[in-house]
């Protein structure tokens, strides 16, 4: 979706489910498809170029239809595109043939990059006129997530892209180590939410793909904000390039500003792998701010009272975009 579009109110909200190879996805998804909480819920599975074995490990036997669940969920393969399966999915419920899903949640292959899917989600015309890109959800070993992150580029680059990140095989790891992970994740991406999976399929487990319009969720978490006015921080130089930049904003911002900001961002889409904010605007609204590379989705204007430090926080995670780059584009949108 373009920054001046917005979907209609209606749209069906899409979830992407992200991970590396083995964190986890499959054994999340299989339990949530067989759970009441899931009821409302399409999963598509995403194989393409590979042998499809993920739709079979979740629990349909078949590759080439749309399978309905006891649970009232359904499930299909991705065959062709993600276009023509949302489309197939959304014509095909409003033809009756399939329940009325209320979302959907797309499990992408273990070593996708995301964001070329998130693209497409809020790019493509003819997908944006049904559905609207929602928050894009990674899995992580607790066992071996870190040395992962740390050896794969496509696991740091899921992490770094996540709206929300869920800790896997919590089971198997002693309390130590699970303390480590969830101590040292917010240095790949501060803005996550994280949590852990319940193993157990839950209301809990199927609100990993809810709205996460409120404060806390789309807020920067305070750890990674400085708290100071006007200060500049830069983040963590991680590894492969990405760096996680903080800024924060004082005065209320212009939507002319804004709307030079998200084009010169754009510019750089190829680096911009994430950016949240949280921007008091002089129409004396305060909007929540998401992109995903070139992809910036339509303001969402927050009812909620927020306060400093998550008001007028920006965070953007990029990958090879230098300190002085992203000091210039924080300069656009609120001149010193
Ligand atoms: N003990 C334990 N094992 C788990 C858990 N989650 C996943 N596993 C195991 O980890 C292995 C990989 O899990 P999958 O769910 O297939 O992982 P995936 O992310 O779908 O993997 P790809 O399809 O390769 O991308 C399987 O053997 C699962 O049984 C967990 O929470 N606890």
């Amino acid at each position: 979706m373009a920054s001046n579009s917005s979907p209609p109110d209606e749209a069906i909200p899409v979830y992407l489910l992200t991970g590396f190879l083995g964190s986890g996805k499959t054994t999340l998804l299989s339990r949530l498809v067989r759970s009441a909480a899931f009821a409302d819920t399409a999963v598509i599975i995403n194989e393409f170029g590979q042998v499809g074995l993920d739709h079979v490990l979740v629990g349909q036997a078949r590759d080439d239809d749309v399978v309905l669940m006891d649970s009232g969920c359904l499930c299909c393969a991705m065959s062709t595109s993600l276009q023509d399966s949302l489309e197939t999915l959304y014509y095909r419920r409003l033809r009756g043939e399939i329940p009325r899903f209320a979302r959907v949640v797309i499990e992408t292959s273990g070593l996708a990059d995301p964001a070329p899917l998130i693209t497409t989600l809020g790019a493509d015309v003819s997908v944006a006129r049904h559905y609207r890109f929602a928050g894009a959800v990674t899995t992580v070993d607790a066992v071996h997530g870190l040395q992962t992150i740390d050896r794969y580029r496509e696991a740091a680059t899921q992490v770094a892209i996540a709206d929300r990140l869920i800790l896997t095989k919590t089971d198997l790891c002693d309390t130590v180590s699970l303390l480590n992970i969830q101590q040292a994740l917010p240095a790949y991406n501060p803005t996550a939410a994280l949590r852990l999976a319940t193993l157990t399929a839950s209301q809990g487990e199927a609100d990993f793909f809810a709205d996460w319009t409120t404060p806390s969720s789309v807020a920067p978490d305070s750890a990674g904000v400085p708290a100071s006015a006007s200060a500049l921080r830069l983040g963590h130089v991680l590894r492969y390039g990405i760096t996680s930049f903080t800024f924060h904003v004082d005065t209320p911002v212009s939507w002319t500003r804004y709307a030079k900001w998200v084009r010169h961002l754009q510019q750089h889409g190829d680096a911009l792998l994430r950016l949240k904010a949280i921007l008091a605007m002089d129409d004396g609204e305060v909007y929540a701010i998401h992109a995903v590379r070139h992809l910036f989705s339509p303001p969402q204007r927050l009812t909620q009272p927020i306060a400093a430090p998550q008001l007028g926080a920006i965070v953007i995670i990029a990958q090879d975009l230098s300190r002085e780059e992203a000091e210039a584009a924080i300069e656009i949108l609120s001149p010193s």
